[in-house]
């Protein structure tokens, strides 16, 4: 999943034509979907599968009525954050549920939180568990986290992982970061990459560098 962190539609479209469909998925975040909503992510869904990652986290009620709003824009994948607890997160899987076609997930703990990497395991372990039971499909974490969910959640149970960085890029905000073919052998199902990607001189070969090493990881 490629991150578009960026300011504006045309912006946005041009590095969505730049990736063409060698990537399958783009992620829309608050900056974007703040400048240019729903307008844009339409124009996006036409080429590819949209995430529409606003990590929603207010009460049960207002967190409800936005996953159905996500749900009606036709996204496939949509998140709220796991810190709202259960009883949000269940609001939020009971509303997702009207729109099959959408993945609900919960963000455990940013991957540019601070806190002690043994901390964040516990943490995000435990959120992890906790979106399984209220009914979520899966979580954002960092690739540390991903095989001790996969082994409580099971291997259906989704796991997004974003703080992706390779060949000594900076880290910038991020903490908890990994390469593309440790996301990989880690059992991560979606990699989300922003600035190594969008930042670089040629996106599309960015882009073509990460997934090469996506696949030197794969087993067959
Ligand atoms: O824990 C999280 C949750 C979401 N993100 C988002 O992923 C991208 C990462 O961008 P980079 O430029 O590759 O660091 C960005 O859109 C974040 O909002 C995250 O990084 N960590």
């Amino acid at each position: 999943m490629v991150a578009l962190d960026v300011a504006d539609a045309d912006a946005a479209l041009a590095l969505r034509d730049q990736m063409g469909d060698s990537v399958g998925w783009l992620k829309i975040g608050l900056r974007l979907f703040v400048a240019e909503g729903p307008q844009l992510v339409a124009a996006v869904r036409k080429t590819h599968k949209v995430f529409l990652d606003l990590k929603f986290h207010d009460i049960p009620n207002t967190v409800a009525q936005a996953v159905e709003s996500a749900g009606r824009l036709g996204v496939e994948m949509v998140n709220v954050h796991a810190g709202g607890g259960m009883e949000m997160l269940t609001a939020a899987a009971q509303s997702g549920a009207r729109f099959p076609g959408m993945k609900l997930i919960a963000v455990t703990v940013l991957t540019s939180d601070p806190m002690p990497a043994a901390e964040a395991a516990v943490v995000a372990l435990e959120r992890a568990k906790m979106a399984r039971d209220a009914g979520l499909d899966g979580v954002v974490c960092s690739v540390h986290e991903v095989e001790a969910i996969k082994h409580a959640c099971g291997a259906d149970f989704i796991t997004v992982t974003p703080g992706i960085r390779w060949g000594g890029q900076d880290q910038q905000d991020q903490k908890r970061v990994a390469d593309p073919a440790g996301a990989i052998r880690a059992g991560s199902d979606y990699l989300v990459v922003g600035r190594p990607i969008i930042q670089a001189e040629d996106p599309h070969a960015a882009a073509m560098q990460a997934q090469a090493m996506m696949r030197s990881a794969v087993v067959l």
